[in-house]
């Protein structure tokens, strides 16, 4: 048997034309369904529901073969344990600093300003204006980032951005952008070789239908 890890939304979305091209079905959908273990038309094949900020965990400790997750979120775990073989190209963004429209960003890090920074991405943001030179206090949020700059809570933010839509809503501007960002598949190391045969079909299956 083997077990993968990913995030209802949009992974699961963009994970389902990877699964079909590698001839697996999934009936029940995740956005309908309560349960967390999904049956694929693979009986050899089963799903895990969880948060995308959890799937490394369940990776790395072998709860789970392999996982599906985002780049963003790898960095934050660290990548322990875990073997990356491909990126799926899928849930495509970017990582980016933004702040309020009247915030002099260039300026605040030429004058060597501390900075405060409210973000999900502590690691990543760290290791960004670290590198920059710019000193930082890091406020780490869960979510609803783009508040922040609105009220004072922070200078900047470090989010995701794809259409721009959600900063544009809420005022802000993309001043930087610090990579770019997809879902990558992941292995537990044991499991590689372990399950090596099992696992084979499914990653050259997803590696072929990833670079379409
Ligand atoms: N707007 C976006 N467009 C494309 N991809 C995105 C976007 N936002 C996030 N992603 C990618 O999709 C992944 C999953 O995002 P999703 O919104 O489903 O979970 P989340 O809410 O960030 O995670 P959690 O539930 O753990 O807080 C992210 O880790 C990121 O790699
Ligand atoms: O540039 P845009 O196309 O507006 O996308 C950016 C938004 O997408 C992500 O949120 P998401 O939609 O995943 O909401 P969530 O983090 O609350 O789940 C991210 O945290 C941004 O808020």
């Amino acid at each position: 048997m083997l077990t993968l890890a990913l995030s209802k939304g949009r992974i699961f979305e963009e994970t389902q034309p990877l699964l079909e091209a590698a001839g697996v079905h999934c009936a029940e959908k995740p956005e309908s369904s309560r349960k967390l273990i999904l049956p694929t038309s693979d009986p050899n094949l089963r799903l895990l529901i969880v948060r995308a900020s959890d799937v490394p965990t369940y990776v790395q400790y072998g709860a789970a073969d392999f996982g599906i997750a985002g780049k963003d979120v790898l960095l934050e775990h660290g990548g322990e344990g875990l073997y990356q073989p491909i990126d799926l190209q899928i849930a495509k963004c970017r990582m980016s600093v933004a702040t309020a429209k009247d915030f002099d960003y260039a300026n605040a890090v030429k004058q060597g300003a501390r900075l405060r920074v409210a973000t999900k991405y502590v690691k990543t943001a760290r290791e960004h204006f670290a590198a920059k030179g710019v000193h930082v206090d890091i406020i780490k949020l869960y979510g609803s980032m783009e508040l922040a700059p609105l009220v004072g809570l922070a200078d900047v933010i470090v989010d995701l951005v794809s259409t721009g839509g959600t900063l544009r809503a809420n005022n802000l501007v993309e001043v930087e952008e610090i990579m770019t960002i997809s879902s990558r598949l992941v292995v537990n190391q044991a499991a590689l070789k372990m399950k090596h045969t099992a696992l084979q079909p499914l990653l050259a299956a997803f590696e072929q239908a990833s670079q379409k």
